[in-house]
């Protein structure tokens, strides 16, 4: 994805500490998160997704938090797309689960009855399309930068306008929350990712997530891919196919997989896929969010591959020229060849 964006501000211009950018304005679920994330950071409200990636990509910020899916509406696209075509230098270094409270704001006295129109980031309407549907058939959904940004607008109508979003966009934009918890199935949650110039160490409950992008049609090439994941015990936690954008039919595939590349069986995992397709990306190695430790099967730990390295090491040192010079003869050129012209 070439940017047509402007320029983030230059580093030297950065006041001292760590900065977090993230979809502002303040009031925003991504706020949420940033805050979760890195409480201390200075915060940078920024208006879309590619902002965000582009201020890490330039150093303006030390990391930037995106919305990557959502457990009612899937993935966030855009989030995927700048990671897969976007300029490199922007690497997931770590998680955030949120539960996602969507509540409809309006201006104090509003009414349902009152309702025209319904604003709200796009991914936000998506997950509360069935109650929009029941509560509010007629009025028309419109789309705004975040749900931070919809409440902000909501605040600025004549009181016609709700905004789908979060109690605390409800309180810094001065609106009432007219009905809560109005998202289509329950325990609505998002994973954000946050982003940084580079990946986390490892940490022993950690995830890596990689895409694919398959060049030729081979038969059976997906399976490869996976089979060098399961031979190793390692467990796929997502896997996703996205359009390459360059003709119909051609796909990259997303996989989130347990484990580290520090790893040494992700590490071989890695290598191996690469056989099978040199074009692939790794978007980051982070700490899991829900700290699960997975037990490699004794085949993969990391002793075992260690013992299996040493073991070959010690095989190749045994490969040499023989005491005394050649002993070969006529066996160095090959069975059956004979060298005596
Ligand atoms: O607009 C916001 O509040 C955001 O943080 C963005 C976003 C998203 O793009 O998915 C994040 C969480 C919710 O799923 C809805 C919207």
């Amino acid at each position: 994805m070439t940017s047509t964006r402007e320029p983030s501000r230059p580093r030297e211009e950065r006041p001292a500490g760590p900065r977090v950018a993230f979809l502002g304005p303040e009031g925003t679920f991504a706020s949420e998160a940033a805050r979760l994330a890195a409480p201390d950071a200075a915060r940078d409200a920024l208006s879309s997704i590619g902002e965000i990636l582009d201020a890490v990509r330039a150093e303006t910020a030390d990391l930037g938090v995106v919305p990557l899916e959502n457990s009612i509406e899937g993935s966030v696209n855009l989030t995927l797309d700048e990671l897969a075509f976007g300029e490199p230098g922007a690497m997931i270094r770590g998680e955030v689960t949120l539960p996602v409270t969507m509540n409809l704001l309006t201006r104090p006295g509003s009414q349902l009855s009152d309702i025209k129109a319904v604003r709200s980031q796009p991914h936000a309407l998506a997950q509360c399309r069935e109650w929009l549907e029941t509560h509010l058939p007629a009025a028309q959904h419109d789309a705004s930068t975040s749900t931070a940004e919809a409440a902000r607008e909501a605040a600025e109508s004549d009181g016609a306008v709700a905004a789908l979003g979060t109690q605390l966009a409800a309180e810094l934009y001065g609106l009432g929350v007219l009905a809560r918890d109005v998202h289509d199935y329950p325990g609505n949650t998002t994973r954000f990712v946050l982003l940084s110039r580079s990946m986390h160490p490892a940490t022993g409950a950690d995830k890596t997530s990689l895409v694919v992008f398959f060049g030729e049609d081979r038969p059976g090439l997906l399976l490869r891919i996976l089979e060098e994941f399961a031979l190793r015990g390692i467990n796929l936690t997502k896997i996703e196919s996205r359009p390459t954008k360059q003709q119909l039919g051609e796909y990259c595939i997303f996989i989130d997989c347990a484990g580290h590349v520090s790893d040494a069986r992700v590490g071989e995992a890695l290598r191996s896929v690469h056989r099978h397709v040199a074009n692939l990306r790794v978007l980051g190695s982070y700490p899991r969010a829900d700290a699960v430790r997975e037990t490699p099967p004794v085949t993969d730990t990391e002793t075992a591959y260690e013992d299996a390295r040493q073991w070959y090491e010690g095989l190749l040192s045994q490969v040499g020229e023989a005491r005394g010079g050649s002993i070969d003869g006529g066996f160095a050129g090959g069975a059956g060849e004979r060298r005596d012209g």
